[in-house]
């Protein structure tokens, strides 16, 4: 007897490193499909924005007329995960972002573009993420956002040593500053199909 249908899971696809966000989802079971046009977006149980760069994803997405479709699915509550400039794109503020440049928002926060500057462009740590358990999640950072501030209805998942936040959640939405999708680590991609199954 076949058993439930894998959800269809979206990853938007107009810029980035979204083919490496499908792997993970299709190794966990998941039908992952790139994302490019408003009527494959009506299809999907939720979505991954991927990190690259936001700018760029931004002018995309209103260009070929995602950008209010996008919009309207966050805020009838499809669960949607963004990744690094993908984060970017969820926040309802942007700080440091180039003239011009919007989100869709959602997510009640302030997140800083390219936060750790030119003398830090990329680094790895490992984060303690109590909504995943033990062992702490190895963490790869590139050109990445942090979170500066968060409304009340906002949980921070993860903090760097100095306090920074650098993942949240708030209802459908999940955000991490960092790539999940690099590391062989799939925990927050099953974090977020457990949010969709529950959605
Ligand atoms: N790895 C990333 O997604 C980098 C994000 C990029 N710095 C931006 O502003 O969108």
């Amino acid at each position: 007897m076949a058993g439930k249908p894998a959800p269809i899971v979206g990853v938007l696809a107009l810029q980035g490193d979204f083919r490496e966000h499908i792997a993970v989802l299709r190794s966990l079971g998941a039908d992952a499909r790139p994302i490019r046009r408003p009527e494959e977006l009506a299809e999907v149980a939720g979505l991954v924005i991927p990190g690259g760069e936001s700018s760029v994803m931004d002018k995309l997405s209103r260009t070929f007329g995602l950008a209010q479709p996008l919009k309207d699915a966050i805020r009838s509550g499809l669960p949607v995960y963004g990744t690094c400039a993908g984060l970017i794109m969820l926040a309802d503020r942007l700080l440091d972002g180039i003239n011009g440049q919007q989100t869709l928002g959602g997510l009640d926060i302030a997140v800083r573009r390219n936060a750790f500057g030119s003398q830090l462009d990329s680094f790895e740590t490992d984060l303690e993420i109590p909504v995943l358990g033990d062992p702490p999640l190895h963490a790869v950072f590139i050109r990445a956002p942090v979170v500066e501030e968060a409304g009340a209805s906002v949980v921070p998942l993860a903090t760097l040593a100095d306090g920074r936040v650098v993942a949240v959640e708030q209802g459908n939405l999940l955000g991490t500053s960092f790539h999940p999708e690099m590391t062989g680590d799939t925990r927050f991609h099953e974090h977020f199909l457990r949010m969709i199954a529950a959605a």
